[in-house]
């Protein structure tokens, strides 16, 4: 039986097709990609980015393995509000984009390009919709699996790596033993820096770590080669920094979207603070910062997250791969001016 172009059989295909034309664009809508795959969007622009990035003959990979293990992914991701499939589909797509800058065009292996993919589509699924914290507070299995280091991170590793061992899931069968071991590393190494509590380190190193790479971009347009916009890395360490940084930039792109994009991710995340808050209140637990539906400032929150999270990361990034991330500056700008905007309006409502 003939694969269907997209991975997933749906009576939508015109419709999908007109929208994975922009699978290389940020502003690609992954919510009609959703809804048009027949809420396969993780398993349909998986496969669209494997094939249009070549990368199913480059490693040799079975099409029917590669679905067979994109489909069960998918439905490992939890019916939560926003750590859904949906959200890995975006981040995935996100990364698609960020590593067609022109900068990028010569520094990654086409394996580490596989598995920043792979770190995208995985490193969620199975997320019960509550923080880490929350697992620890709540004595959950899961924290004392882990220790209460990184718990979802390391779960969502383990579980994507147990369905890999599924025969006719293993798309990656025709890798090299060596292959197969850079892709593991990788792909843990990315996912374990989606932990918020990773951000500081990240932030910490990346102001120096992009001075260096900058010089020695420098030093290669003085040689005028045509190469003079993309960074060479010679070191598998350093390339690997760079694809931690990006998936965290990935992970927290929500408010460098188009504002109707944005605003249904917010919807999103305040649906799953909100219950797990209800939770911790019927508990009797302390309930954790924002989660609170009966105090809680949506917009003001986002504002302090966009301003000491968000615009900073991006600023760092955009200024590596200059002028290629000026869309994502531009839309965080506007978007917290929206925000600003809706905080100014109900003021003034109420002195009505
Ligand atoms: C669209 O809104 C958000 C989109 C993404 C994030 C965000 C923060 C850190 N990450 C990276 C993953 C992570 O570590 N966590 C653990 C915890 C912070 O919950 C996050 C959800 C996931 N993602 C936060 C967002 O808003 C929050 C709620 C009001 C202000 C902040
Ligand atoms: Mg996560
Ligand atoms: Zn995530």
């Amino acid at each position: 039986d003939t694969i269907p172009r997209f991975g997933t059989e749906t009576p939508h295909e015109a419709k999908l097709a007109e929208l994975m034309d922009n699978i290389d664009a940020w502003g690609l809508n992954i919510f009609d990609v959703h809804n048009y795959s027949q809420s396969h969007s993780l398993t349909s622009v998986m496969y669209t980015i494997f094939k249009k990035r070549n990368l199913i003959e480059t490693f040799r990979i079975s099409p029917q393995k590669l679905i067979n293990y994109l489909v069960t992914l998918e439905s490992h991701y939890l019916d939560v509000p926003y750590h859904c499939s949906i959200h890995a589909a975006d981040v995935t797509q996100a990364i698609h984009v960020l590593l067609l800058i022109p900068s990028f065009e010569n520094t990654f292996t086409d394996l580490e390009i596989l598995a920043a993919l792979f770190a995208a589509a995985i490193h969620d699924v199975d997320h019960p919709g509550v923080t880490n914290q929350y697992l620890i507070n709540s004595d959950n299995e899961l924290a004392l699996m882990y220790n209460d280091t990184s718990v979802l991170e390391n779960h969502s590793l383990a579980v994507a790596f147990k369905l890999l061992q599924n025969e006719d899931c293993d798309f990656i069968e025709n890798l090299s033993d060596e292959q197969r071991k850079i892709l593991r590393q990788i792909s843990i190494d990315m996912v374990l820096a989606t932990d918020m509590s990773k951000h500081g380190a990240i932030m910490q190193t990346i102001q120096s770590f992009h001075q260096s790479l900058k010089a020695k971009q420098c030093k290669d347009s003085n040689s005028n080669s045509s190469t003079n916009d993309s960074l060479v890395l010679t070191e598998q360490k350093e390339r690997v920094q760079l694809l931690r940084e990006m998936l965290h930039c990935a992970d927290l792109s929500n408010p460098t979207k188009h504002l109707s994009i944005y605003t249904q991710w917010v919807d999103r995340i305040m649906d799953e603070f909100h219950y797990q808050g209800d939770r911790e209140r019927s508990a009797g637990m302390p309930i954790s910062p924002m989660c609170n539906r009966r105090t809680a400032d949506i917009e003001m929150a986002q504002i302090g997250f966009i301003q000491a999270i968000v615009e900073p990361l991006w600023q760092m990034w955009a200024q590596l791969v200059y002028p290629h991330c000026q869309q994502m500056l531009d839309n965080i700008d506007s978007n917290r001016q929206w925000y600003e905007y809706q905080i100014s309006n109900r003021s003034s409502r109420n002195n009505t």
